[in-house]
């Protein structure tokens, strides 16, 4: 049977984890998930110092190409080795992760609608709203605690590339989703998207 693609789009801390990890605990089971952001290309022969200044909020910053050759083989109940990535050294890791093919595959990054590609094998779009100063705040604490990241390169990234990328690649998008939710914890939307879920899972 043919999986469901659920593309998750949204700009960073609006929520997708959140939401896309609720899913997964609906139908843990019948669900895998990729992260886009561990396609993010291999930047093994830059020197540390130069990844940290990278664009990572343009399209260009991805290896789309493998991930959708990733999704064509799960597409064929093959299981893929994912990269991992490593945002403490703005690079992958050495590790990899096996994705087994399952009903339901979740797409989830914030550039996951901005690939036509992509957009064009998804069965289910959604975008998770939140209020950009919300959205940084969220992200400060985060790249903080989990990222190995300093308040003022949190701000200078925030200003330099990750706000105006928002409005030129990743807020358009918006416009492309079946469903646009405000906030990843909002639960009338999540019984909504499992209820689809659910009907599509059952064939009616
Ligand atoms: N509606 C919300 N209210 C409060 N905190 C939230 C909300 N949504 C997400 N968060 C928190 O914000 C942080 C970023 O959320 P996350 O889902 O990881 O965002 P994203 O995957 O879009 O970057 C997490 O610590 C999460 O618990
Ligand atoms: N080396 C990197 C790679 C990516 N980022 C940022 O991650 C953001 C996407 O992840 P979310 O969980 O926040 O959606 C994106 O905005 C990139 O700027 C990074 O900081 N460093």
């Amino acid at each position: 049977m043919k999986p469901i693609i659920i593309g998750i789009a949204g700009g960073t801390g609006s929520g997708k984890s959140t939401f896309t990890n609720k899913i997964k605990d609906a139908f843990p089971n019948d669900t895998s998930i990729i992260y886009y952001d561990n396609y993010y290309k291999s930047q093994d022969d830059i020197p540390f110092e130069q990844r940290k200044l990278q664009n990572y909020d343009h399209p260009s910053a991805f290896e789309t190409e493998l991930l959708l050759e990733h999704l064509e083989c799960l597409k064929r109940g093959e299981s893929v080795q994912c990269p991992v990535y490593d945002y403490t050294q703005h690079t992958r890791s050495k590790e990899v992760v096996e994705i087994n093919p399952s009903p339901v595959i979740i797409l989830e990054g914030i550039l996951v609608l901005q690939d036509e590609r992509l957009r064009n094998q998804m069965d289910i779009k959604v975008y998770v709203d939140a209020d950009a100063d919300e959205r940084i705040l969220r992200r400060a604490v985060r790249d903080v605690e989990e990222r190995g990241r300093d308040l003022q390169g949190i701000v200078d990234q925030y200003l330099t590339t990750v706000k105006p990328m928002h409005y030129i690649y990743v807020e358009p998008t918006r416009a492309l989703a079946d469903v646009v939710l405000n906030s990843g914890m909002n639960d009338v939307a999540f019984d909504v998207v499992s209820a689809k879920i659910r009907s599509i899972l059952n064939g009616v």
